[in-house]
């Protein structure tokens, strides 16, 4: 048995990926990096161009914290109401995932959790994707 598994007694709880990875701390820097790459990304800076990095960055934080297991604190508007009105193309959808893998792979999380979070990039793809022409294009 690995230490993140629960024991045959049921007194030590699993730890959650968020647990695992370090917590807030490891989760605020990760949403860091994850924007860095995004806005310097010359394909997805220009979605970001009226947006609130501050409070993006703490929407993303309590995101990324909820799928991750830890505290359910995310009070922002559901992924479809954020995001359909952008017109986001599938193209644009890979390559912030593929953002978001690089920057936890950058960050030494492991195998198992990079796999959880690329189930979910694929869970909630129709949730951001949208079909038409991206506003202002
Ligand atoms: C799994 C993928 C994604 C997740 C989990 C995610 C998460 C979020 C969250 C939590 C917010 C804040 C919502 C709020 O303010 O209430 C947000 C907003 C936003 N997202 Fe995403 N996002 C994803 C993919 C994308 C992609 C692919 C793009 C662009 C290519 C994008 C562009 C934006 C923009 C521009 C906003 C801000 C909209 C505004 O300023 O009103 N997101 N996203």
């Amino acid at each position: 048995m690995t230490d993140t598994e629960t024991s045959t007694t049921g007194a030590v709880p699993a730890a959650s990926h968020y647990e695992r990875i370090g917590g807030a701390a490891s989760v605020k820097a990760a949403v860091e990096l994850f924007y860095k790459r995004v806005l310097a990304d010359p394909d997805l800076a220009p979605y970001f161009g009226d947006t609130d990095m501050e409070q993006q960055r703490r929407h993303m934080v309590l995101m990324l914290t909820t799928v991750l297991g830890g505290p359910n604190n995310y009070a922002g508007r559901s992924l479809p109401e954020a995001h359909k009105p952008l017109h986001i193309p599938d193209e644009h959808y890979d390559k912030v995932g593929a953002h978001l893998v690089g920057t936890l792979t950058e960050l030494g999380v492991p195998a198992d959790i990079l796999g959880a979070v690329q189930d979910i990039l694929a869970q909630v793809r129709d949730q951001v994707v949208s079909d038409g022409n991206r506003v202002g294009v």
